[in-house]
């Protein structure tokens, strides 16, 4: 049998994970927080809580609430619990647990209150190595990996050789890998489109038109584009930003166009709600999800005064989120510098 790959997390992407891993035939050990998820999953064989339809061959399963077990038994860890939560879950771990492990991060978000990437954090804390981590981006959402919808997912490592190899483990009839050494650009990219998606779900809870959404989001990508090239001049080569990438890949384009447009995007909805006059805290209370935009537009807006990239889309939707602006009027002000 194959080496078993751990799963941290049991939210939507978590599931879909596991889905791609077990139907692919590949032995999983996961970890899910709540003992009542995990005695439901070993009886009714679905998670009770996300992607309900998927059910699993729970003989590919080792389910388990105990973090330290699961990462222990495995080489390859997968990360997908939402950013805000990583440190309080990975708290129970030693600091020497990820010690000659790959570390895949299917966060697309960073460490809130730190402003660090998920590499970043692995590295202080666990003294985890670049080139032990790798991510999973690219335009995917989880419920049409549950509906068996072909979808690409981009895996990014600076070993292309042990990235593609991490790839092929998920690859099949209805999931495409693509490979990139772009790792830190990819990560950026994923959560300035939750951003740039809480900015399309605003403008369309504002009453803008699919005609205005278009030129947001055309705005957004050229946003985007200027931070990655400023951020590179900004942390110079030691960051390890790829110095070739082509940003009209799915990686960063399709996953700003899929997040913008998309009616299951968690960022989309709740900027939704936020454009139609609810409060940040009503909006956060509607969702059984997270929608990381939120804590990345505080992030990105700290960071992006040391780096110094045009980002006025961003920057509306950080002053509407954080600072209480008026929503109509941050639209109105942005309206004017679109090109
Ligand atoms: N859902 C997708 O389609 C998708 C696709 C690609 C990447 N991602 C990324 O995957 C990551 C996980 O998101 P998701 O969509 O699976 O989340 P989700 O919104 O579906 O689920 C939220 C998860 O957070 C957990 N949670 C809630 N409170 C917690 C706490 N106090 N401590 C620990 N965990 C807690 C819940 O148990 C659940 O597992 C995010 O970074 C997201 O951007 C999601
Ligand atoms: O549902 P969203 O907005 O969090 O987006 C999910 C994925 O990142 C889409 O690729």
């Amino acid at each position: 049998m194959a080496n078993p790959i751990a799963i941290v997390g049991s939210g939507s992407w978590a599931t879909a994970l596991a889905k791609i891993l077990t139907d692919n035939g590949q032995p999983v050990y996961w970890w899910i927080r709540s003992e009542e998820v995990i005695r439901h999953m070993q009886t009714r064989h679905h998670n009770k809580h996300y992607l309900t339809s998927v059910y699993f061959n729970t003989a590919l399963l080792q389910l388990s609430d105990n973090l330290q077990t699961v990462v222990a038994a495995c080489d390859t860890v997968i990360l997908a619990v939402p950013s805000a939560f990583l440190t309080s879950v990975l708290e129970a771990l030693p600091e020497d647990a990820l010690q000659n492990k790959k570390v895949i991060s299917a966060i697309k978000g960073m460490i809130p209150d730190q402003n660090r990437l998920i590499n970043e954090y692995l590295l202080t804390e666990f003294g985890l190595p670049l080139e032990q981590y790798f991510t999973i981006t690219g335009p995917c959402h989880a419920e049409e990996v549950a509906a068996e919808k072909l979808s690409y997912l981009t895996f990014s490592g600076l070993q292309p050789a042990a990235t593609a190899e991490l790839a092929a483990l998920f690859t099949n009839a209805n999931l495409q890998t693509v490979v990139n050494t772009d790792v830190i650009g990819v990560q950026f990219a994923a959560l300035l489109k939750n951003i740039y998606a809480l900015g399309a779900g605003i403008g369309h809870g504002l009453d803008y038109g699919d005609n205005f959404l278009s030129v947001l989001i055309t705005n957004s990508f050229r946003e985007m584009q200027g931070f990655l090239e400023k951020y590179g001049q900004y942390a110079g080569t030691e960051h390890h930003l790829a110095p070739e990438h082509d940003y009209n890949a799915s990686a960063y384009l399709g996953d700003l166009l899929v997040t913008c447009y998309s009616l299951h995007s968690r960022n989309r909805t709740f900027g939704n709600m936020i454009g139609k006059g609810y409060s940040v805290k009503a909006a956060q209370l509607e969702m059984n999800m997270v929608a990381e935009g939120y804590y990345a537009s505080r992030c990105i807006y700290e960071i992006n005064r040391e780096v110094g990239a045009y980002m006025p889309v961003a920057q509306a939707v950080y002053s509407i989120l954080w600072e209480q602006q008026n929503a109509a009027e941050a639209f109105m002000a942005l309206e004017k510098g679109f090109i």
